[in-house]
């Protein structure tokens, strides 16, 4: 049986894809629009058909054709400030058009759905580190957006018999430890990516968004989980529902919180390269602080393998060197 992976030539689902073939899985196909994604993320075994995950004609068929019994669903738009500029945008494509995938896998019979959510569900959180039970409460689109799809999902695995996972990441960081994938947005807006730019000497220097929040300095505090671990999350997730597992919602991180500063600082270290860094105001749709409480995941056999700020950032570091080259090219 296949599994079709939705957004598998993005960031992180590209990296789902290689650990799917690692682990011996036959046959994976994807679904990407390539909008943000890049067909020459995906190694040549696999199909991909380009298009979008919410025309339901086109993912009945590859659903048929392939015979799907799982879908990892990765494919949204995932920054926090555009969804607070463009929300409209991002309920179109992480909401509605998760409902019409959904369908169709309902109608198609595919009883296995892995969910990328995010720890943008929990909004501000009045504890840290969070647990899944904690009541939701997005505060910016993006968040929102989300959370609605898990709503969706509950609702009609209640109602047709879906077994799903929702996994909530935390911040995703890193790249492919043998080097074959990594974060290739030429304007990604996270953290380590444009700090990592920025060392490379491809950004004049880089910002921090709020400096008075309150947290021990003053900038927000994240939890930065390593994107092949986080692959390895949604393996566990899969011979989960595989083997007849009930539907789940688990945190994926650490449980360490890293201030921006600090991963600045570690970013200096590693690359050996001093920077600008310019102290600005706060982003709008920012909480403070977030940080995973993951034993659920644990309990499951979840176990990391590189929760290690410095090599994430060493990773980061190689992968957009390598950009640099293939842009070169
Ligand atoms: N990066 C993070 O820190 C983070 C944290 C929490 C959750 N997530 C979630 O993880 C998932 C993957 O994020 P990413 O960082 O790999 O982003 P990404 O932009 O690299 O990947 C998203 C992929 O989905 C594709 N896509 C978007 N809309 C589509 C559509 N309508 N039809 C078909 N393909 C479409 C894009 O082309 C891209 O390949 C997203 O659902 C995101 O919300 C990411
Ligand atoms: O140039 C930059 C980029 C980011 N930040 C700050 O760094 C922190 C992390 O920001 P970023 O890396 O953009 O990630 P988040 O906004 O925390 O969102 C990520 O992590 C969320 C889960 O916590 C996911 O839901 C989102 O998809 C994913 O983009 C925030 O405080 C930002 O204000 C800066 O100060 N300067």
């Amino acid at each position: 049986m296949a599994v079709l992976v939705t957004g598998g030539a993005g960031y992180i689902g590209s990296h789902m894809v290689l650990a799917l073939l690692d682990a011996g899985q036959d046959e994976v196909v994807v679904i990407d629009d390539l909008s943000t994604g890049f067909a020459w993320a995906l190694p040549p075994e696999v199909t991909l058909v380009q298009g979008d995950m919410g025309d339901q004609a086109l993912v009945a068929e590859t659903i048929r054709r392939h015979k799907v019994d799982a879908i990892a669903h990765f494919a949204a738009k995932i920054v926090v400030p555009d969804s607070v500029t463009d929300p409209l945008g991002y309920y179109l494509n992480n909401t509605v058009k998760s409902r019409a995938l959904i369908e169709t896998a309902v109608r198609e019979g595919v009883r296995h759905v892995i969910f990328s959510s995010t720890a943008a569900v929990y909004g501000e959180p009045a504890v840290v580190p969070v647990p899944e039970d904690l009541p939701t409460n997005p505060i910016n689109p993006y968040g929102r957006s989300k959370l609605m799809t898990e709503w969706m999902l509950a609702d009609a695995a209640r109602a047709h018999g879906l077994a799903t996972v929702v996994l909530r990441y935390f911040n995703v960081a890193g790249a492919d430890p043998r080097g074959r994938s990594g974060q290739s947005t030429p304007n990604a807006t996270h953290l380590i990516k444009v700090a990592t730019q920025a060392a490379l000497g491809t950004r004049s220097h880089m910002e921090v968004f709020g400096t008075d929040y309150p947290t021990p300095d003053g900038s927000c505090l994240r939890d930065y989980i390593q994107v092949s671990d986080l692959a390895d999350a949604h393996l566990v997730a899969l011979n989960h529902l595989r083997g007849g597992g009930e539907s789940l919602t688990l945190n994926c991180g650490y449980g360490q919180g890293y201030s921006v500063l600090e991963v600045i600082q570690v970013v200096k270290e590693v690359s050996g390269r001093d920077f600008e860094v310019r102290l600005s105001p706060r982003r709008p749709g920012d909480p403070s602080r977030i940080v995973a409480e993951a034993e659920r995941i644990r309990g499951l056999g979840w176990t990391p393998r590189h929760d290690d700020l410095r090599a994430i950032v060493s990773q980061a570091l190689a992968w957009e060197g390598s950009l640099a080259t293939r842009n070169q090219r």
